[in-house]
């Protein structure tokens, strides 16, 4: 079997079409320009990169973007009162810190000083309990954007076996709360997880979280599964040139597309689609801020 590609980047720029119309309708029918505040601390050039990418993508859709770039060695109150200035100010409906932020500054700090209203990365501990019991918010870009590529992909997810490799705040636990709610059978596998492949072996859908590039091989795949590949690694490739890189996902992706039914590629897979969830949570936060209902469309 040869795997279908699942063209995130295609389905991501489609989302950012229908944003743009909710952008549009929310204008011209409520007088509301959505707008997203971007933090960033210090000069990690890939930070720079994805920070560089949203507000780009922000503008195009239509929303108003801000931009703010503190030096690495900012205090911590500081960035505490830009997060409440950006609370305070009426034109900001989503605000996003770049993680990770220096070691000096303690993240979790700066996640509870952000208003949940405005959280559009769902990091905030009411956000987070809101996924979890099926309120409306916003929910984690990356695992949204996940969970839309697989009903796209499979329509109904009941019942199917869903293997999660990674258990971090940011991917492997929201994705797990999202493929419940869509009726999946669950199982979350982590650094201490026993017989990884053959738990592996179970699975109907794989997301694949951890940050080791091409850990998870291809004859782990069962014949027919839907392989998600969030993993963005970094490697040398001396093929390019001396010095060169390329990126690689946390899945081998010529040998499980030997396998697996489809399966998102690394880079133009799941990466677009985080972009592209930002923004959606950003109108999510903007009509919730308003007293307006979230369009279906763009949430969980
Ligand atoms: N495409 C996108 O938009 C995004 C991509 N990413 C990428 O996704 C990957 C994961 O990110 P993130 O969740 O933040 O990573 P974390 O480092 O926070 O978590 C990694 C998880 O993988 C688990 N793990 C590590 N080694 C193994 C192993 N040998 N076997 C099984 N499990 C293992 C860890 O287990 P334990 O808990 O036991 O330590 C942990 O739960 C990274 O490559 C990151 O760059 C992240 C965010 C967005
Ligand atoms: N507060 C916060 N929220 C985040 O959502 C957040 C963050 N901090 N810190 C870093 C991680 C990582 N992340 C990615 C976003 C887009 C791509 C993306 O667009 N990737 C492209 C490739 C881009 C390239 O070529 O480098 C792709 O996969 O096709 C990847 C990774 C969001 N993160």
């Amino acid at each position: 079997m040869t795997a279908k590609i699942i063209d995130g980047k295609a389905f991501a720029e489609k989302l950012r079409g229908s944003i743009a119309g909710h952008v549009e309708r929310m204008k011209t029918e409520h007088g509301i320009t959505p707008g997203l505040a971007v933090v960033i601390v210090g000069e990690d050039p890939a930070s720079q990169v994805y920070v560089t990418n949203k507000a780009r993508q922000t503008a195009e859709v239509g929303m108003n973007s801000f931009k703010h770039e503190l030096p690495a060695n900012v205090p911590e109150a500081e960035l505490l009162a830009l997060v409440r200035e950006l609370n305070a100010d009426p034109a900001v409906h989503g605000i996003l810190v770049q993680m990770p932020v220096p070691a000096h500054i303690d993240a979790n700090k700066v996640i509870e000083a952000i208003d949940p209203a405005k959280d559009v990365d769902c990091f905030t501990p009411a956000n987070v309990g809101k996924v979890q019991i099926g309120l409306p918010g916003p929910v984690s870009c990356t695992p949204l954007g996940c969970l839309m590529l697989l009903r796209d992909e499979l329509g109904s997810l009941a019942g199917k076996n869903a293997v999660i490799i990674g258990r971090s705040n940011l991917v492997g636990k929201p994705m797990m709360q999202l493929l419940l709610r869509d009726n999946c059978t669950v199982t979350i596998a982590h650094s201490r997880t026993q017989n990884l492949a053959d738990v592996v072996r179970q699975a109907d859908i794989v997301v694949a979280a951890v940050g080791r590039p091409q850990m998870v091989k291809g004859d782990w795949i069962k014949p027919g599964a839907v392989v998600i590949d969030v993993g963005i690694n970094r490697v040398p490739a001396p093929e390019k040139g001396d010095g060169k890189t390329r990126l690689v996902g946390d899945v081998d992706y010529a040998g499980a597309a030997e396998h697996a039914a489809a399966i998102t590629p690394v880079p133009g897979g799941v990466g677009p689609m985080t972009i592209a969830c930002l923004l959606a949570n950003t109108i999510t936060t903007a009509s919730l801020i308003n007293d307006l209902l979230p369009p279906s469309d763009l949430t969980a």
